[in-house]
């Protein structure tokens, strides 16, 4: 299941960039190692209608190897479906979610709606919690609309965002067009304006640390053009997060991943025509694999 077919000189450049760039994501599972070494990742959003957002965040998150998934779903009932396709992952509405104490990172926005109810959710997230937060899709929204909402956060070197041009048209109050048109100057606008990471998403996307200091990724092609595949990245980055790989290498590695596996399904006839998001996460845990290996 899931083997795929790699030139050996490609994999071998990709295992010398990955441990020179990111040795934290190559290391071998300790054998004492067991679930609660490699974290818990808390996710929230999946409005009524949109469960599969947060659905393809938790599935790549497991692939991507974290020990435990709990899914926050912003509606009254939990979407049942969902409980057969991946019964690893641990349901609960956000509200319940929100409580717990055993979190090790959090990936919040996915599918989460931008009415009221949500801004609350996010709020509740972002000031209840000081831990390791990723803010995708709607939580972009809603910061775009209410920039105050990282406000009363304490330390926000530990908040990443990942918009999409489109997202971050909203984020800076300017046209996509200017946000295409320079796209080094809007991430580093975007990570001095909310003192946060910033992933700027699209072909080659660009990283920016809260100092300014910008990283390009070259992995990637536009079979990553498709829905939810922004979900898949934000569930990779917030499941090495969760997995205490350094925040600077979580980001870069997790962005780079996600090109990679798209790369490495394209290679074997899984698109870029027609690939679909969940693919893009038994490419991620083989590559994840293959990075590990002594040889
Ligand atoms: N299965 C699911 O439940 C899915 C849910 N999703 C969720 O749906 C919600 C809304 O997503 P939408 O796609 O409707 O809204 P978006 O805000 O993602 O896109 C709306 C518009 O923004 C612009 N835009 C988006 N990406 C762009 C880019 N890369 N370059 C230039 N312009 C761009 C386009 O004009 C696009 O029509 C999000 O919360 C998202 O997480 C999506 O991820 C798709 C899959
Ligand atoms: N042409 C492309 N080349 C490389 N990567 C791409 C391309 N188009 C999209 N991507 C990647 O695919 C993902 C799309 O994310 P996003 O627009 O948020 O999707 P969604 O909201 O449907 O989940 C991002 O990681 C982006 O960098």
């Amino acid at each position: 299941m899931n083997t795929f077919r790699t030139d050996r000189e490609l994999l071998r450049q990709w295992r010398r960039l990955a441990r020179s760039q990111f040795p934290a994501i190559c290391q071998p599972r300790p054998a004492q190692s067991h679930k609660g070494t490699f974290g818990t990742l808390g996710i929230i959003g999946g409005a009524e209608g949109m469960a599969g957002s947060v659905s393809l965040s938790a599935v790549a998150a497991l692939h991507c190897g974290c020990g435990k998934v709990w899914l926050g779903f912003h509606q009254p009932t939990l979407p049942l479906p969902l409980l057969t396709q991946q019964p690893e992952i641990m349901l609960a509405t956000a509200e319940h979610l929100l409580q717990r104490s055993d979190i090790s990172a959090w990936v919040i926005g996915c599918g989460l709606g931008t009415h009221e109810s949500a801004v609350s959710v996010l709020k509740s997230c972002l000031q209840q919690h000081n831990i390791v937060t990723l803010l995708d899709a709607d939580a972009l929204n809603l910061l775009a609309q209410q920039p105050d909402i990282l406000a009363g956060r304490k330390n926000k070197h530990n908040i990443i965002l990942t918009p999409h041009p489109g997202e971050a048209s909203r984020l800076l109050q300017c046209s996509i067009s200017e946000i295409q048109g320079n796209r080094n100057q809007a991430v580093c606008r975007l990570a001095a304006k909310y003192n946060a990471w910033v992933v700027l998403k699209g072909h080659q996307s660009l990283i920016a640390s809260p100092n300014g200091q910008v990283w390009q990724n070259n992995s990637g092609n536009p079979g990553l053009a498709t829905a939810g595949s922004g979900d898949v990245l934000a569930g990779i980055i917030g499941s090495l997060l969760a997995q205490q790989i350094p925040l600077e290498q979580a980001v870069y590695a997790g962005v780079w991943l996600h090109g990679i596996a798209a790369d490495i399904l394209a290679a074997n006839e899984i698109g870029p025509i027609g690939l679909c998001a969940g693919e893009i996460a038994p490419a991620v845990r083989w590559l994840r694999n293959r990075l590990s290996e002594t040889n």
